[in-house]
């Protein structure tokens, strides 16, 4: 029998799900993305059950998923809500991304029962970094994850690395039975369908909740104060601000809340048949959690909603090993019960380790979002700019600024100047020298994170307006 190790990573970034597999040698084995709005067509089409279903489509592996009424479109897997502020994510979409994937790799005959652990406490792990971007791995070939990675052989697991951070699932009280008993026979987003109490989960582009950091900054003693113990001043897409939010315009489905999840934990719980812990680092951006302490800071949950720390759970360092997948996948696509799952983290976190970033370097990672991050020692919490705990170490940190306007942004300039292709586009950024002689322009198409600006703003040499 052949014993290769196949090493797992499932990326949730707003727009789609990617899953990537690695051998041994960090070698690509098997890769495939779901993308919400093009692959899961219900969830964007504005009017109920409408949606085409062709042949070999997703749509139709799921033909149960036209039961799903969709009442909005999604776009770049959001909804943007009337108040232009208000961005959310249906949960559903979410579990049928999981179960397309999946049933896609089975169909592709992916051989599950190879899919084993790597992780150790304090070590680097494969995760979204070099999971994602196979040049890193090829980069490493020559050696074997063992040789990289030493004490990560030491486990069994499916390594699964979810990103975008911020946002939050809200389970229904009764759902962890639902979750301890999943039946092999149906999927995900049809066995948890009845299991949320709110469907459409905030998410990190949301920018609704103002009032909400106003009222836990004063709790606190200021947003210097807030950010000495949380790594932030109150951020409208932290989940803390979300949660007062929802509290505060939907008490019944809060009260019926039996535990909220970060869409990390949340993957992590799918995968383990469980309400799986917040890690540490993406806790850390939630403005509740004491970042010297490790723990919940009880005035900021106090100032959020009730009860915040019984429906929270607790927090564990990024690298701790969950347990194994539960029984649903060793049934239903032939994993491994002895395959371990490892707690799930942040889309930076996870590529400051999967990068296997030091002191003294720094990332830029230009996605749907832009983020620049990098190791610290010390944390040295600012008004702008956040703090998390580190995913590698959890006694170090990470420094993390994120910029809104990334990928989306682009993507309208491209298709405004260049017939909508990157290659046209990126042969046009070539037709100028870096600098572009001086003349800059800042393209904030929805309202900024750093620095809180707006509109287009273009300079020329003289560092006068330009039109
Ligand atoms: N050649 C390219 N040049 C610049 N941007 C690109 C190029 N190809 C894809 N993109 C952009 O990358 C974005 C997706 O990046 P990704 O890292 O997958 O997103 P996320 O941050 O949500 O994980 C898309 O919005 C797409 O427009
Ligand atoms: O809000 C932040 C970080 O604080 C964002 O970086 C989100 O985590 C979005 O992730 P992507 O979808 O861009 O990967």
């Amino acid at each position: 029998m052949d014993s290769a190790a196949y090493y797992l990573g499932f990326d949730f970034s707003t727009q789609q799900l990617k899953v990537i597999a690695v051998n041994e040698q960090l070698l690509v084995v098997y890769e495939d993305n779901v993308h919400f709005d093009k692959d899961l067509p219900q969830f964007g089409s504005a009017i109920p059950g409408v949606g085409s279903v062709q042949k070999g489509s997703l749509m139709e592996l799921h033909s149960s998923v036209n039961r799903i009424v969709a009442v909005a479109r999604t776009q770049g897997g959001v909804h943007v809500h009337s108040d232009k502020l208000t961005v959310t994510s249906p949960v559903l979409m979410w579990l049928l991304a999981l179960d397309c994937i999946l049933d896609r790799m089975k169909s592709a005959g992916f051989n599950f029962s190879k899919v084993k652990a790597l992780s150790g406490t304090g070590q680097p792990r494969l995760s979204d970094g070099f999971l994602h971007y196979p040049l890193i791995g090829q980069g490493l070939s020559n050696k074997s994850i063992s040789d990289t990675l030493p004490s990560l052989q030491q486990f069994d697991a499916a390594d699964v690395f979810y990103r975008t951070q911020h946002g939050s699932v809200y389970w229904k009280t009764g759902s962890r039975e639902t979750l301890n008993h999943l039946p092999a026979e149906h999927p995900l987003h049809i066995a948890l369908q009845t299991c949320f109490c709110i469907q459409d989960c905030p998410v990190w582009m949301d920018s609704s909740t103002s009032a909400e950091c106003r009222h836990l900054e004063k709790s606190i003693g200021g947003a210097q104060a807030l950010a000495d113990i949380t790594g932030s001043r109150a951020y409208e897409r932290f989940t803390g601000n979300q949660i007062a939010k929802i509290y505060k315009a939907k008490p019944e489905e809060y009260s019926r809340c039996e535990r909220i999840s970060l869409v990390s934990s949340f993957a992590a719980s799918l995968f383990i048949g469980d309400y799986a812990p917040i890690d540490c680092s993406d806790g850390s951006g939630m403005n509740l959690l004491d970042i010297h302490e490790k723990s919940w800071d009880e005035i900021c949950l106090n100032a959020c909603a009730p009860d915040l720390k019984e429906k929270l759970g607790s927090v564990v360092p990024s690298s701790s090993v969950l347990g194994n997948v539960s029984s649903y996948y060793v049934q239903r696509y032939g994993f491994s019960p002895l395959c371990r799952v490892i707690a799930f983290t942040g889309d930076n976190p996870a590529s400051l380790a999967g990068m296997r970033l030091e002191e003294g370097d720094i990332a830029v990672s230009l996605g749907t979002s832009d983020t620049l991050f990098l190791w610290i020692k010390e944390p040295t919490p600012a008004l702008e700019g956040h703090i998390f705990i580190n995913p590698v170490q959890s006694q170090d940190y990470m420094a993390l600024l994120c910029f809104k306007n990334g990928s989306l942004m682009r993507e309208k300039i491209r298709d405004n100047c260049s017939s909508a292709s990157w290659e046209e586009f990126s042969n046009i950024l070539r037709s100028t020298p870096p600098g572009n002689n001086g003349h800059i322009g800042f393209y904030f198409d929805v309202m900024e994170i750093t620095p809180q600006a707006v509109g287009v703003h273009r300079f020329d040499a003289e560092n006068q307006k330009a039109s």
